[in-house]
């Protein structure tokens, strides 16, 4: 049996459905029905529940963007940096296996020579090395409470989407907003990366950080380029001049945009797929919300 943190959530419910789908007991837990934010709570629970595996879907993100962070920093600290060790010492303590959803938006840019962030490279868009958002110094930091766990996969989610129309999918957002900001970054089609991520633990293999976006990069352009070709959208969108434009539009939350590698993913050989190819894919087979 799975334990699965983080029940109201987008990431939990995601994982939820995935699990149903191939048939995988699982049990989904909300703060309402359990405090899993207290250790005795989520030790209590381990204890009644004996889960083989747990995962952590829980966190502060902020709604309707990582903007709130900034005026929600108790408990984005306590979703994001606090509640991952709480988590580690319930699952040390019972020598249960796990898996905790960070983020890659504790990078900025990409690596000197173009090519992605991997999980070696030091975090550069944290509190240790800023500006950053508050939300991504929180996540950072929550990475940092893992480290030196030896039972734990920290799996990096990165501006999620899907063929669902939705608020928090990045394909909805780029329809949707009046002006965009052209940004290059690394994407995770929502439900491959839970698949990724089973992967990783129905197949053993080992512990440790991993980036789980699809391949390759794409700017904002070429989205917009991918959403004329296959929503037939033709109006004209329209783009902030720069990052500057964009901050002083908005209330002044710098985003992480970035570039991460998946190799060390692909190499456990899940074969994720290529960013234009799985964006293409869900516009086609896209689900406009009701
Ligand atoms: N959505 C995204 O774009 C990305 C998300 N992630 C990470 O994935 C995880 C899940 O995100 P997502 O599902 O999108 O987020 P949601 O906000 O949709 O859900 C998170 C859930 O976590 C639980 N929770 C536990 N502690 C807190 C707290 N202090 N504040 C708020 N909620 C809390 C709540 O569930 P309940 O009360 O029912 O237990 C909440 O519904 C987070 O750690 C996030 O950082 C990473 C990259 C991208
Ligand atoms: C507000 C806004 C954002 N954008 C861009 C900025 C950025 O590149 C992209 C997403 O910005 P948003 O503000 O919608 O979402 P944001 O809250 O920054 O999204 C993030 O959420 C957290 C939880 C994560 O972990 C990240 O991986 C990412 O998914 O959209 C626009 O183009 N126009 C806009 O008006």
């Amino acid at each position: 049996m799975i334990l699965l943190l983080g029940g109201s959530g987008y990431v939990a419910t995601t994982f939820a459905k995935r699990l149903s789908d191939r048939g995988l007991y699982f049990r989904l837990i909300s703060r309402r029905d359990c405090d899993y934010t207290r250790r005795d709570r989520l030790i209590e629970l381990i204890d009644q529940t004996k889960p083989s595996f747990l995962i952590n879907a829980a966190g502060y993100t902020g709604k309707p963007n990582v903007e709130a962070c900034e005026h929600h920093k108790a408990d984005c600290l306590l979703g994001n940096a606090v509640l991952p060790g709480i988590v580690r010492e319930a699952c040390e303590r019972r020598d249960v296996p796990w898996g905790h959803i960070s983020s890659g938006c504790i990078y900025s840019g990409s690596r000197q020579d173009g090519s992605g962030f991997r999980e070696t490279d030091p975090p550069n868009f944290c509190f240790r090395s800023p500006p950053c958002s508050f939300y991504s110094g929180s996540k950072a930091l929550g990475e940092e409470c893992l480290q030196g766990a030896d039972n734990v996969f920290v799996w990096r989610l990165r501006i999620p989407f899907s063929n669902r129309d939705g608020e928090r999918n990045y394909l909805s957002k780029m329809m949707r907003y009046e002006r965009l900001l052209d940004v290059t970054n690394s994407l995770a089609d929502v439900n491959e990366f839970v698949d990724a991520c089973l992967h990783c633990w129905q197949h053993r293999v080992p512990f440790g950080v991993y980036n789980i976006v699809n391949t390759g990069a794409v700017s904002t352009a070429d989205v917009v380029q991918l959403l004329q070709t296959h929503r037939h959208i033709n109006r004209p969108f329209r783009y902030f001049r720069d990052e500057a434009e964009f901050m002083s539009a908005t209330s002044g939350v710098p985003r992480s945009s970035c570039v991460l590698d998946n190799s060390k993913l692909i190499q456990t050989g899940f074969p994720i797929r290529d960013v234009r190819d799985a964006i293409a894919d869900a516009l086609r087979t896209w689900q406009p919300e009701r």
